[in-house]
């Protein structure tokens, strides 16, 4: 089966329109600092502009954030996912849980503990992120993990039944290589942009080398 796609990092109309129009599975936004934050009335008029979510999933995206402030933020969106891409304490998480009944996502960042950290967060998240940490950034760098560790995150993640998606330099050209891995999904904003807005192009080349991979894959 094709792995499930998130394509993150929308922060216009423009990207609103182009990623509802893709075949992903996800759609995000990013809701923390970053040079693709937004605001929940901007979600709202982009959204309105659509008759539909057009079979999407929507994902806000927070680092860092208290329970009352992601509240308020995610007031009147037609959410699915909340996902913690910081480095929001199990406890943290599990406070955020009880206040919401909404499903949430931790984000792990690639490094030596990242399995025993997963290992904290069972039975409170119902999926993962795994992404790359560059300096003080924690996310949409568009700089990739050392994907050979890929099959020790996907284990732990089935081992708790959960899916776990793949992030951190995703592009068309190498999403190929991170689908032989066969993550339970892939999570992209970098590698599908262009100028800083989502590209049509680069979406469309995506979904072909995913597409190609599926048909190619040995059963
Ligand atoms: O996209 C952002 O600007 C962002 C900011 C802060 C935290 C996470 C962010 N995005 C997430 O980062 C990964 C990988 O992105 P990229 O493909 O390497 O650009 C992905 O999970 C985004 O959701």
């Amino acid at each position: 089966m094709q792995p499930l796609l998130k394509l993150c990092g929308n922060h216009s109309a423009h990207d609103t329109t182009v990623t509802l129009a893709s075949s992903a599975d996800y759609i995000g936004f990013v809701f923390a600092k970053s040079k693709r934050q937004v605001v929940r009335e901007q979600v709202l008029e982009w959204l309105h502009e659509h008759e539909s979510k057009n079979n999407k999933k929507l994902v806000a995206l927070f680092v860092n954030e208290s329970v009352m402030s992601i509240l308020e933020s995610i007031q009147d969106l037609p959410l699915d996912v909340i996902q913690c891409h910081g480095n929001e304490s199990a406890e943290e998480v599990k406070e955020l849980k009880e206040q919401i009944d909404i499903p949430i996502w931790k984000a792990i960042h690639h490094h030596q503990d990242a399995i025993k950290l997963m290992q904290s967060y069972e039975g409170i998240v119902s999926g993962y992120i795994v992404d790359c940490k560059v300096g003080d950034q924690w996310g949409g760098t568009g700089v990739s993990f050392d994907w050979d560790y890929i099959p020790l995150y996907l284990e732990e993640g089935k081992r708790q039944g959960v899916p776990v998606f793949i992030a951190g330099g995703i592009r068309p050209e190498n999403v190929e290589k991170v689908l032989q891995y066969r993550p339970d999904g892939v999570d992209v904003s970098s590698g599908i942009e262009e100028n800083g807005k989502k590209s049509r192009d680069l979406i469309r080349q995506l979904e072909e080398r995913m597409k190609r991979y599926d048909h190619n894959v040995p059963r």
